[in-house]
């Protein structure tokens, strides 16, 4: 069995495939840190895996520290997925292709392989992220912006008066109509931004790539941007099929 990581800034996600080259997940979950981790895996499949690919947005220390930890524990290969200037047909478009995140070049690459044809992935986590590719396979840039749980966490931080839970948050999101409580005109102020940035990029992308491109969200938040772009693919695991491309086993 393979196990496979996506490092983010604020949660490990992980999945268990029966074998390289496909299947579908036999488990996975999130995970707030390499303890938790290590214990979710520890009961199920402690003598069944054989080999670890990953992907990590934090610093190389804690990245080593962590596939160290884990091929050390359960025995197994880890291959760690690293910036390339090219990957299957598509052709990375920073000044610099080492400072890429990790996780958007993957899930730019994993969704090139879906469609072949020019995407727009727009990845709603911590901070959420929009990238741009062409029919050819040419990186066009894109957009780094505060995502729901960073915008919410900064008026908290910043102000006195801005508090409510997390049941109240829940139901501010019903609609988005003018709040009349703090939670709701938070919650929606927040969604808003979020509407409007997902909108303009959908009118860049038609800009830039044609009228035909495909809009693939992923990310935590990638749900609520669905409601508002209905042709959009809610493809969750975009960045998994990435490392698969950029990290294949033998039998790949
Ligand atoms: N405590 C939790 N337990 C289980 N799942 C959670 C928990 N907190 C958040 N999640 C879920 O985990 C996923 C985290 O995805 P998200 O894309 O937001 O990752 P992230 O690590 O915060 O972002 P990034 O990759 O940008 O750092 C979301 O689907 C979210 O709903
Ligand atoms: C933007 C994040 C934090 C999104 O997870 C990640 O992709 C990252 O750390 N990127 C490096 C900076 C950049 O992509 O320009
Ligand atoms: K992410």
């Amino acid at each position: 069995m393979i196990l496979e990581l996506d490092c983010g800034n604020s949660f490990i996600k992980w999945r268990v495939m029966p074998r390289a080259g496909g299947g579908s997940a036999i488990a996975g979950g999130v995970v707030d840190n390499s303890e938790e981790l290590i214990a979710a895996l520890a009961d199920r499949f402690s003598e069944q895996l054989s080999d670890c690919r990953l992907v990590s947005v934090r610093a190389d220390e804690e990245t080593r520290l962590l596939s160290g930890a884990l091929s050390a524990r359960f025995s197994m290969r880890c291959r760690v997925a690293e910036s390339a200037p090219m990957l299957a047909g598509v052709r990375n478009g920073y000044e610099d292709y080492k400072r890429l995140g990790l996780d958007r070049w993957l899930a730019l690459v994993g969704a090139y392989s879906l469609t072949h044809g020019a995407c727009l992935v727009v990845d709603l986590g911590t901070a959420i992220t929009s990238d741009f590719v062409d029919a050819n396979g040419q990186h066009l840039g894109g957009f780094i912006c505060p995502g729901m749980p960073l915008m919410r966490s900064q008026l908290l931080t910043h102000t006195r008066r801005i508090r409510y839970d997390s049941v109240a948050a829940e139901h501010a999101r019903d609609s988005l109509v003018p709040g009349h409580s703090t939670a709701e005109a938070v919650e929606r102020g927040c969604s808003l931004m979020l509407r409007g940035f997902v909108n303009t990029q959908l009118e860049l992308a038609r800009q830039q790539c044609g009228a035909d491109v495909v809009v693939f969200l992923t990310g935590g938040d990638a749900a609520m941007a669905a409601e508002w772009v209905p042709a959009a693919r809610v493809v969750p695991d975009l960045v998994f099929i990435g490392l698969a491309i950029a990290c294949p086993l033998t039998g790949e």
